[in-house]
């Protein structure tokens, strides 16, 4: 991501208390521990809504809530909006907690910024449920944006519109709703040219629609498709692909000229105080790499090459506290309790994962390219539609003319191999024993159950 699209979150500009909106008024924050409330009302209230396959059974691991955050909306409604108005009802008016839209950014992540960067911190990531603003034609004599590469914009708004939406991961304020069933993420160079890449390539019908550039303000956007809007109440997760979450570049860059960060010493002590080093505690400061090296060793990432980033289940809770999510079986658990204990999403998953992983094979984009910290977006509703998507292009970088990548053999300074593939293998290995284990208990219960008609009978 370009370093001009970081943005400073309210405590920089000086407004402790307050936040900025889009339109650069301030608005009202409320005290921490009424938002707490308000979301835990939030999520009951949404359980309440949701099917009961997903709210019954217990969950294997501990939930814990997450802050639910909503950007300043305003009137209007689209077709999507009003599927979701029930829900969005329940969780109006007193329950929304007014964030700035103007927080730090990673979008397009960091290929060039991040260890020169200004810093980021834990309120400016996104956790779960966002509402988006959405940026239609405003109704202004000149229109305030202008399409760089798509012809004509289907405008059939003409207020800002609202829509409930699911972000894991990113920065909040990375995206905007636009026309129906799709968004819009901040610019990156890296992330477009990879866009563009890849319309005549195997993966294409693996990675969300591109629709082009649009700007407004000076600012761009790519514009794609949601995926998230053909599910009813979706149930969403994010996994981190690769043995490798940060560039080859960032590391030389950060021996070059170190810059130890506070917000990332932080986040290492909240979850290992004994994480850093006798000297990031006297200076509590960890560099950029050092902190991506150290969440990587905690979580699967190395162990597996992939790591679970977030959840956001039908029932309304969301989870991203997985930092220490390693092994096979701590992962093999998150996904039973992702799917509610239904086999069949785990099946037509496995049959996504390797459509993709023959497609991934086939592929000269990726041959071409290093691909880091992109995800694969796993989502399902209670209609049994379940779908996996490529996303998430900001840190793959092209390699030289000539040079391919194997994408399943270690990494080492200099051969910018990312593990993908190799991730990708665990990953299906990893599913097809939770589809192993549902299929057991298929067979065990049918088996008991013979056998209690049986005694029944006797
Ligand atoms: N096309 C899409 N349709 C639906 N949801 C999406 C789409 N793209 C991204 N998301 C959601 O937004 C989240 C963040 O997306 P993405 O990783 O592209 O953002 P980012 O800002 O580049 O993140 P990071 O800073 O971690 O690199 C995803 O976890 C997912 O929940
Ligand atoms: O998941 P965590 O523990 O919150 O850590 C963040 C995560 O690794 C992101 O992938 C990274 O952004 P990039 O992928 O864009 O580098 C971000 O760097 P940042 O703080 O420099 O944005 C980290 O803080």
């Amino acid at each position: 991501m370009p370093k001009e699209c970081r943005r400073k979150t309210s405590k920089d500009l000086g407004l402790p208390g307050t936040v900025v909106n889009i339109e650069g008024s301030r608005l009202e924050r409320r005290p921490a521990g009424k938002s707490t409330k308000i979301c835990d009302e939030l999520i009951e209230k949404a359980a309440q809504l949701a099917p009961s396959s997903a709210s019954g059974a217990p969950t294997v691991m501990d939930e814990r809530r997450v802050p639910q955050v909503t950007i300043t909306p305003e009137g209007g409604g689209s077709s999507r909006e009003m599927q979701q108005e029930d829900w969005d009802d329940a969780v109006d008016g007193s329950l929304r907690r007014k964030l700035s839209n103007s927080s730090i950014s990673s979008t397009g992540s960091s290929v060039v910024e991040s260890e020169d960067d200004l810093l980021s911190d834990n309120e400016s990531k996104s956790k779960g449920i966002v509402t988006l603003e959405h940026l239609v034609d405003t109704g202004e004599s000149k229109p305030w944006w202008k399409l760089k590469t798509l012809v004509h914009w289907p405008f059939s708004a003409t207020q800002r519109r609202k829509l409930n939406w699911v972000q894991l991961a990113g920065h909040k304020g990375n995206f905007k709703a636009a026309d129906e069933g799709t968004i819009l993420k901040k610019f990156s160079e890296n992330e477009m040219q990879c866009f563009e890449k890849l319309k005549g390539d195997a993966l294409l019908s693996f990675v969300p629609g591109y629709h082009g550039v649009v700007e407004k303000d000076g600012e761009s956007f790519l514009h794609m498709t949601d995926l998230l809007a053909n599910f009813d109440l979706p149930s969403v997760m994010d996994c981190k692909m690769g043995i490798r979450t940060y560039l080859e570049e960032e590391l030389v860059r950060a021996r070059e000229r170190p810059k130890p960060r506070e917000d990332l010493y932080k986040k290492m002590v909240e979850v290992d105080s004994e994480g850093p080093t006798p000297q990031e505690h006297s200076q509590c400061g960890v560099t950029k790499p050092r902190y991506m090296q150290w969440r990587e060793s905690m979580s699967s990432t190395n162990t597996l090459g992939f790591r679970i980033e977030g959840i956001k289940k039908c029932d309304g809770t969301c989870r991203t506290d997985f930092k220490k999510t390693r092994s096979k079986q701590d992962v093999i658990l998150v996904f039973r309790d992702f799917v509610g204990g239904n086999f069949n999403i785990i099946k037509s998953y496995l049959r996504r994962l390797t459509e993709i992983q023959q497609a991934l094979k086939m592929s000269e984009f990726f041959k071409q390219h290093e691909v880091i910290g992109s995800s694969l977006l796993f989502i399902h509703d209670h209609t049994g539609n379940a779908q996996v998507w490529i996303i998430d292009f900001g840190k793959t970088t092209a390699l030289p003319e000539g040079q391919t990548l194997n994408h399943d053999i270690p990494w080492q300074e200099g051969n910018r191999e990312d593990g993908y593939l190799w991730g990708l293998e665990n990953l299906i290995h990893t599913l097809e024993s939770v589809s192993s284990e549902g299929s057991s208990e298929e067979t065990f219960c049918s088996v008991s159950n013979s056998q209690s008609t049986e005694t029944d009978g006797q």
